[in-house]
């Protein structure tokens, strides 16, 4: 590269996927000390060309070559403010300024004297009071804070009152004239372009010329930059038809095209001071959004909250009808007969007058029973919706359960009939139905014990023949939330562990936060790790309030090493964090991102046994029950926390290993985005 020259740029090219090429065999000369003007339609690349310049995407082919060597010799303001609305000006200045390492006493100095050239508010106010204008300055003083030898300004002047907008213009030739800086600027104004010291004029991935504005209006014969402009660009035209001589294009020798490299050498991955910049950026964006901040610590709170309260109990209140036509009716009756008894010569022993009083009084310990005169009344208020089902008692149920019971396995069919309960039930329901079916079979059992034991038998006689041990895990009356609770709380932790930390990385990038700090030297590596200890702290305190709802407040089983427990939940919310950062980097749209996070969120929560044990899925569901992430780690926090094993267990070894490989994959998978977009 010629000493004298800032930037030289070479046959460059550059497509985006299967796009036409945005540079086409590009070449660019900026000599030092020169303000260079870069016009040229909107769409046509421009701004993709200043990202190549300042290294933050790469030409397919081509070189570029700059006379500096670092970036902090590079201000770059672009297009976007890409400013932090949540910062103060002081604030603002003070980041970038750390970026670049100034100290802050410099910070302080130039913050005050480009306040002052550029008119700017007083530096306690908050950047998202500004005006759009404002901000516009504001973001142009960053540019300059550290002084740099190379300006790169994309649309510095869009949204600038003349006036301000010839004061700036004065102060860039100031910079290039006394100061002997580099500016490239690109501008939709084209006639304020002439005060440049060399215009490019960019169209279909060249430039049609590179030339000192005045040289460039009587070259074409015209009277005006915009006249030029549009001369050059029939030229074109024509030349596309043949006739390349027309353009009046600088004839580069044309170099082949070699793999282009970034204009930089890869700097220092981590700088502990840059770290530590985006990291209190990170803390005061939170500090600053204490309602957010609250709603996201408390939501997975009240979620757990909710779900202790309304999951997985066994339904209580279930109403079913009864008929009975023994008693036709047999509220009033039993009230009457609820404590007489008679002698059943049968049983020799004194029986309740009424089996259907005793059978009702065990249903109402369990259920709510609606009594009905008639089988079809009750059932039509099954079909009305009214109740979850009606039973039925024969009109001799009492002297046909006194035979049955008498009789034993000698009673015949009409006996059996007579004594059995006839059920219809509404069975849209599974768990209700399940429930009412379970109910139905204590209350039986119990109305037969109640007999044998009123006449002088052991209680257990009436029993059905299988005894229940004490349960080796959980309890003899198992809750379906005690099951789920592992699920529950690492399908939330990686939910909003994924959600917070792309919804974060996204805002920045999309208000071009992230690009503006990694042009000013801050790596991905940098801001990953602060947004990580961020998302980290979050999650933790997430999870220890869902833990001390579900485990203290609510009594979910917790028999494992809590330790071990805790790093599990810690595991989960890293992969829940790379997902975030990975769906940032996959998807440009914000919807997307939470399309696909919910997506992914629901076919967890379907295949992690929150809703259903994985045993009665498809084969193939098991399969990938297996390797789909969290979903291990459900299994062995779940079998930490109800049966109180350890790492002595395959299924438990499984959750960490499944959470280190997806963490690995999901890693690898958003540098190559990464790489990709560039
Ligand atoms: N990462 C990307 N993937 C696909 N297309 C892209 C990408 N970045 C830019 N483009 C497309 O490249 C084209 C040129 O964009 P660029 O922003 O460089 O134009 P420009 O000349 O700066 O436009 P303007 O003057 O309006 O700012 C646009 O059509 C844009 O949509």
């Amino acid at each position: 590269m010629e000493s004298n020259n800032m930037v030289e740029i070479r046959a460059a090219h550059k497509r985006f996927g299967s796009n036409l090429p945005l540079l086409n065999g590009l070449n660019m000369t900026v000599k030092k000390g020169h303000i260079y003007g870069l016009l040229g339609p909107s769409g046509c690349g421009k701004t993709t060309l200043l990202s190549c310049i300042v290294g933050r995407k790469l030409l397919d082919s081509g070189s570029i070559e700059l006379g500096v060597f670092r970036k902090s010799d590079i201000g770059y303001m672009p297009q976007d403010t890409a400013l932090f609305m949540d910062f103060k000006i002081i604030e603002i200045f003070h980041f970038y300024g750390t970026l670049f390492a100034l100290p802050n006493s410099i910070i302080k100095k130039r913050a005050d004297k480009l306040s002052k050239m550029l008119e700017l508010p007083p530096e306690y106010r908050f950047i998202n009071t500004l005006s759009g204008g404002q901000q516009r300055r504001l973001s142009f003083a960053v540019a300059l804070l550290h002084d740099p030898q190379l300006l790169i300004l994309d649309e510095p002047t869009v949204g600038v009152d003349p006036v301000l907008c010839h004061s700036m213009w004065e102060y860039l030739i100031h910079l290039a004239v006394v100061e002997t800086k580099t500016i490239i600027i690109t501008t939709h104004y084209i006639e304020e372009a002439k005060q440049s010291n060399m215009i490019g004029l960019m169209r279909e991935g060249v430039l049609l010329i590179e030339a000192p504005p005045l040289d460039l209006i009587r070259g074409q014969g015209c009277s005006s930059l915009e006249e030029a402009f549009l001369e050059l660009s029939r030229k074109q035209h024509e030349a596309s038809n043949g006739d390349e001589h027309k353009l009046g294009m600088l004839n580069y020798n044309k170099p082949k095209p070699i793999k282009a490299k970034p204009p930089f050498p890869a700097g220092e991955v981590f700088n502990f001071s840059r770290f530590l910049a985006q990291l209190w950026k990170n803390i005061r964006w939170t500090q600053r959004n204490i309602p957010i901040l609250l709603f996201t610590l408390l939501l997975p709170a009240i979620q757990a909250y909710l779900f202790c309260e309304s999951f997985g109990k066994d339904p209580r209140n279930i109403v079913v009808g009864l008929v009975s036509n023994e008693l036709y009716s047999i509220k009033d009756s039993c009230d009457d007969l609820v404590n007489n008894v008679t002698y059943s010569h049968l049983l020799e022993c004194n029986v309740p007058v009424s089996f259907s009083c005793l059978f009702l009084k065990e249903l109402t310990n369990k259920m709510g029973i609606e009594v009905y005169s008639n089988l079809i009344e009750a059932k039509e208020a099954v079909s009305k919706n009214e109740i979850w089902g009606v039973m039925e008692l024969h009109r001799n149920f009492s002297n046909a359960v006194e035979v049955r019971i008498n009789e034993g396995i000698q009673s015949d069919d009409d006996i059996i009939e007579k004594s059995s309960v006839s059920v219809w039930m509404d069975m849209s329901n599974y768990i209700v139905a399940h429930i009412i079916k379970k109910n139905l079979l204590k209350c039986m059992t119990n109305f037969v014990k109640d007999i044998v034991q009123t006449c002088g038998a052991p209680r257990k006689i009436g029993d059905i023949p299988v005894k229940l041990n004490d349960a080796i895990f959980g309890s003899n009356d198992p809750v379906f939330a005690h099951s789920s609770a592992a699920a529950f709380i690492c399908s939330f932790v990686f939910y909003f562990t994924m959600v917070f930390t792309s919804g974060a990385i996204k805002v920045e990038t999309l208000a071009g936060l992230i690009e503006r700090s990694m042009v000013s030297g801050m790596t991905r590596f940098e801001i990953v790790a602060a947004h990580l200890i961020v998302q980290f702290c979050m999650m933790t305190m997430q999870s220890m309030l869902m833990m001390v709802v579900m485990f203290v407040i609510y009594d979910n089983p917790l028999h494992g090493n809590i330790t071990l427990i805790i790093s599990m939940v810690a595991l989960v919310a890293i992969v829940g964090i790379s997902f975030g950062f990975l769906l940032a980097e996959m998807f440009e749209e914000e919807k997307l991102i939470s399309y696909a996070g919910i997506g992914i969120t629901m076919c967890i929560f379907l295949i992690n046994g929150c809703v259903w044990p994985m045993e009665g899925a498809h084969e193939y569901i098991k399969m990938i029950h297996i390797v789909a992430p969290i979903v291990p780690a459900v299994a062995g926090f779940n079998i930490m926390a109800t049966k109180g094993f350890g790492l002595e267990n395959m299924q438990v070894v499984a959750g960490f290993i499944s959470c280190f490989v997806w963490i690995t994959i999901l890693s690898g998978l958003t540098h190559y985005f990464a790489k990709k977009k560039k």
